[in-house]
């Protein structure tokens, strides 16, 4: 591994204002430094980091979404089984209570996922494949969807504002940022609602089971439950990411690892819910172009080298699609024991 710098223990507060196109004009260039500086320091050194999103989501949005996502899963279980997964392409939908899988071992949370459009030719055989169909969305309650869409779209211009922030932190010039940006700009994101009952009394079970996240960048906004989600650093310690107010939980997933060739390495990070609330949670995962190649970056290997540090050639040859599919199909287990 690289070389560790003092590596930090609580997760930075990073504000993403200067990139986004709306509120970009009230910040100087050197506020859009600092940002990339930051977001830098923080992918480098701990791969998790808050993301201050004042003036862009409203804090009125952000309890709104927990609060209509928490009225779903409250729904008679007849009602969330019309739209499980296994009605759809086996990827899309609602999935019970242990039906998701994580190092072979079941979550204790309910979930709605969603995807972007099919990257499939719109043809019978292949809305059946994997990721192939289209999203079930609830019919209740009502005003569920409408936010979800407005979401999705804002989720997507959050995500081209930290990549840019991202890339100008590992000093790519503007041909670099433009042909990075071609791979991620039809990005092949995912989103899922997810419901935690508390851990039965007595078990020593986890949530959500310790993993890195697949792809890109994931935004999460959850309820306030202290000590819920838990972070591995550096130090081998978990660390609480608890929610902080009008701020995303960031981290990084395992294709900016590949693309930087471990200068940026996701972390894992573990759900454990003991407190007796329902809590719930809403990462947007904002991903590459669903057949977008990960190559190491130059501007990492760069990086790398001035900082002293180690690179970690990326083997092969990988598209985000195909290491996409090969999660996605060892996710779910479909008959319902108890594992
Ligand atoms: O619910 C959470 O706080 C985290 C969920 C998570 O890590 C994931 O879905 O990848
Ligand atoms: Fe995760």
């Amino acid at each position: 591994m690289s070389p560790s710098s003092a590596a930090p223990d609580t997760l930075p507060i990073i504000t993403i204002a200067p990139y986004l196109p709306t509120l970009a004009a009230n910040h100087s260039d050197t506020d859009r430094a600092a940002t990339a500086k930051a977001l830098h320091e923080a992918c480098r050194d701990i791969g998790f980091l808050y993301l201050n999103v004042d003036g862009f989501v409203s804090p009125d949005e952000m309890q709104n979404a927990l609060d209509l996502a928490r009225e779903f899963f409250h729904r008679p279980q007849e009602e969330k089984d019309d739209i499980l997964l296994t009605k759809a392409d086996g990827a899309r939908g609602y999935q019970r209570l242990r039906q998701n899988v994580t190092m072979g071992k079941a979550d204790h949370h309910e979930g709605l996922d969603m995807y972007a459009p099919s990257p499939f030719p719109d043809t019978p055989e292949n809305a059946k494949r994997h990721l192939g169909g289209a999203n079930q969305y609830p019919v209740n309650p009502p005003a569920l969807k409408p936010l979800l869409e407005d979401w999705i779209v804002k989720m997507k211009t959050l995500g081209k504002a930290v990549m840019h922030g991202m890339c100008d932190g590992l000093g790519m010039d503007e041909k670099e940022w433009q042909d990075m940006w071609a791979i991620n700009n039809d990005s092949f994101w995912s989103m899922r609602l997810i419901g935690y009952p508390a851990l039965p009394d007595g078990q020593d079970g986890i949530s959500c089971g310790e993993h890195k996240d697949y792809g890109c960048l994931t935004f999460l906004h959850a309820d306030d439950c202290p000590g819920a989600l838990q972070v591995l650093s550096k130090s081998g310690a978990w660390l609480n990411a608890d929610m902080v107010r009008g701020c995303f939980v960031v981290n990084i997933g395992a294709m900016w690892e590949r693309w930087t060739g471990g200068l940026y390495p996701a972390t894992l990070h573990r759900v454990v819910h003991r407190s007796p609330t329902y809590r719930v949670s809403i990462p947007f995962f904002f991903e590459p172009n669903f057949d977008a190649p990960i190559d190491l970056l130059p501007a990492a290997k760069r990086k790398t080298a001035a900082e002293g540090r180690k690179i970690e050639e990326p083997e092969g040859k990988l598209k985000y699609g195909d290491y996409l599919l090969s999660k996605v199909t060892s996710n779910f287990k479909y008959d319902d024991d108890e594992a």
